[in-house]
């Protein structure tokens, strides 16, 4: 019987069958972050083991790192340089590379790996960090784990895994203009709930999926958590291999052909079975936005607020009404025109060139309205000067945006930096949990159009007629 890709992805790596459902996975790629990755490391000295391939390990400075102008190692969040200063001295001692503050690599680590060719179709990569599954949009076999785990990886390049279930998700038909990837895993979320891929490696697939950019295919990967899976991945194509050739860390000469020779066989065979498919049909995919506090309190941007006692289930309809309480809306507002304190486009959801060229194609020639606060952090030091070699900054700047550093910002208020109590953000980030972006503070999770729309519009706004042309 054919084998899908997730198959073939473990069995290339399997060490051993562990006999209890779980097996030994050898690890080609271990990537930290100063966050957990300190605590990852700080646990291997004091267990006194060492780094097993320091070669094969890689540090980037992302989520606590200041993001405006100017920065050094002082950071917004209590204690933070702490961290900053303890990851940089242990991967040091450890020989570990570290894109530090000030280093042209810089950056948040899903975009990266990915951007210097460390993660590549058909490698195991980990790190300490639930986003990891974004590199999946190459074909890597790439998931999140723990820094216990992390550290387990460091000094021995394995990890014991259980092997999960497999789901494959279709997307087929014609996706209308105005609607991009994130579009898609928000309308996926939201019709088979945030739990709906728990315990499966998801394969995204189907002409839609084909036809998305590789840089799309990581913003789709990228939210598999937010859908409780356990990772995502689309099988690597031309696109892939033309997308990864040349990057500092990908193989050349011999070794680049012999790499491309073994990724054709990167795909699930015709016949191979899954534990689960599901099937989407791309013409019902409007621009989403979130209503909630889940990525799965999702609706079409022109759609309005359910009834909370429509839910499913009674402990549903409780985090429906506890939601809207925290979201200050009520059952039936519409969400265009929701008035709006903030706008934000940045994390490793959609802070690629691609993302920032679609935003910033809506932003020219405009202003950002009055009273909002609008901001763009770009995924990585490299895409920030991509963006400035285009001239990006200045659309974004002259439009009213504050023009960063890159890192995770205000993604995730554990930064230290955050918007205000009660304000309202549409943001191209990942998750709208309580807090979040803030305390107290109200985040809308969209795509980078309806964030570059809603901030001209200084409300909730369908990027559509813009992007027509109109308007
Ligand atoms: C801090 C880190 C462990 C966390 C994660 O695992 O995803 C963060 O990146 C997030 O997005 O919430
Ligand atoms: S950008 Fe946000 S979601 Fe991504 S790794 Fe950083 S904090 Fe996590």
């Amino acid at each position: 019987m054919g084998r899908t890709l997730v198959d073939k992805l473990w069995e290339r790596h399997r060490v051993a069958d562990l006999g209890d459902g779980t097996d030994l996975l050898y690890i080609d790629r271990v990537l930290l972050h100063e966050r957990t990755g300190s605590m990852a490391l700080k646990g291997l000295r004091e267990q006194g083991r060492v780094v097993r391939h320091p070669d094969r390990a890689f540090v980037c400075m992302d989520h606590i790192v200041d993001t405006r102008p100017g920065r050094g190692d002082a950071t917004l969040m209590p204690g933070g340089s702490a961290f900053i200063q303890e990851t940089r001295a242990a991967a040091g001692e450890a020989g570990i590379r570290v894109f530090d503050i000030g280093d042209d690599r810089q950056g948040i680590v899903h975009v990266v790996s990915p951007e210097q060719g460390i993660a590549l179709p058909g490698v195991t990569l980990v790190c300490p960090d639930s986003h990891t599954c974004t590199q999946g949009g190459l074909g890597a076999l790439a998931w999140g784990i723990g820094s216990t785990e992390a550290a387990h990886a460091l000094a021995t390049q394995t990890l014991v895994v259980r092997r999960p279930k497999t789901m494959l998700v279709r997307f087929e038909g014609e996706l209308p203009p105005g609607s991009g990837a994130k579009d898609m895993i928000l309308y996926l979320i939201a019709r088979y709930g945030a739990s709906g891929g728990a315990g499966y490696a998801i394969e995204f697939a189907g002409s839609v999926v084909a036809a998305l950019s590789v840089e799309a295919r990581m913003t789709l990967c990228n939210m598999a958590v937010e859908f409780a899976a356990w990772t995502g991945l689309v099988a690597p194509d031309d696109k892939t291999v033309a997308w990864v050739k040349g990057r500092p860390f990908v193989p050349t000469g011999a070794l680049w052909d012999a790499a491309i020779a073994d990724w054709q066989d990167l795909h699930s065979d015709v016949d191979a079975s899954f534990d689960r498919v599901i099937l989407i049909d791309c013409a019902d995919i409007a621009p989403i936005v979130t209503w909630g506090t889940s990525p799965q309190h999702a609706v079409p941007v022109n759609g309005t607020v359910p009834d909370p006692d429509s839910a499913p289930d009674p402990a549903s309809v409780q985090a429906r009404h506890r939601a809207l309480t925290y979201m200050g809306l009520k059952p039936g507002d519409a969400l265009i025109g929701l008035p709006i304190d903030g706008a934000f486009i940045g994390s490793c959801t959609n802070s690629r060139l691609s993302d920032l060229r679609t935003a910033a194609a809506l932003l020219k020639g405009r202003r950002v309205a009055v009273g909002v606060r609008a901001i763009c952090v770009p995924g990585s030091t490299q895409v920030k000067a991509a963006a400035e070699a285009e001239g990006l900054h200045l659309v974004f700047q002259e439009a009213g945006f504050e023009w960063r550093e890159s890192g995770c910002s205000m993604c995730f208020f554990a930064g230290g930096e955050h918007f205000g109590k009660g304000e309202r953000v549409v943001t191209s980030t990942n998750r709208n949990f309580e807090n979040r972006q803030g305390p107290g503070t109200r985040s809308h999770l969209t795509s980078p159009a309806t964030v570059a729309a809603s901030a001209i519009a200084g409300h909730i706004a369908d990027p559509r007629p813009l992007l027509r042309g109109e308007g």
